[in-house]
């Protein structure tokens, strides 16, 4: 309870900056509602016989505006950069923060969501809390696009207004394939019909 009291602080916070980031307000992301609802999640990973043979968690972005992780000593987490894996090595008392989805929706592209994989490991059990922030539980009707001020005859919107709803559908409907959710919710990817939605 106080963790989660501590790092929904946090999430305010790094939500100003990276508001002020973007040349926007401190608070133009907090009114978004990005800050409004968080989830802490325990993942639990046991020690994996055959570690070559399957993966703790597949490649994926997280479907949320921000996600603050804790991961403990055992390490296995990797991000995406320019198409390799790299090790996020378990530092003692730090936090790792990954940019999610909805982050880069509304950025426009400015912040990119990262993806990310966790390999399994002969040692463990590995621990790690990860703390989303989402609206999963508080249902609106709110649509997200990209925000306005960011938008010019040079920075066209990249993203259509979706209501998070459906992007969270669209989501878990996918499932975690490797390919990004956003691909979809793009201005000129096919129509809800056309997918068959
Ligand atoms: O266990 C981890 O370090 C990452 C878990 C993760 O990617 C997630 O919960 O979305
Ligand atoms: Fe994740």
């Amino acid at each position: 309870m106080e963790y989660s009291e501590n790092v929904h602080k946090m999430g305010v916070t790094l939500f100003e900056l990276l508001s002020e980031a973007l040349g926007l307000k401190p608070d133009h992301l907090i009114g978004l509602d990005c800050a409004k609802g968080h989830l802490v999640l325990s993942h639990y990973y046991p020690p994996c016989p055959e570690p070559e043979l399957t993966m703790g968690t597949s490649k994926h972005s997280d479907p949320d505006f921000l996600t603050i992780l804790l991961q403990d000593q055992i390490g296995g987490l990797q991000v995406l950069y320019e198409n390799q894996w790299i090790d996020v090595p378990p530092v003692p008392g730090a936090l790792v923060v990954n940019i999610g989805d909805l982050l880069q929706l509304v950025s426009n592209d400015r912040f990119k969501s990262v993806e990310h994989q966790v390999l399994a490991n002969h040692a463990g059990p590995r621990v790690s809390i990860a703390c989303f922030f989402t609206l999963h539980l508080h249902p609106s009707t709110r649509l997200y696009g990209p925000i306005k001020e960011l938008l010019s005859e040079d920075r066209p919107p990249v993203y259509k207004e979706t209501s998070l709803k459906d992007f969270i559908a669209y989501y878990d409907e996918k499932g975690l394939d490797g390919n990004s959710a956003l691909t979809y919710f793009k201005c000129q990817s096919p129509s809800p019909t056309a997918k068959g939605l």
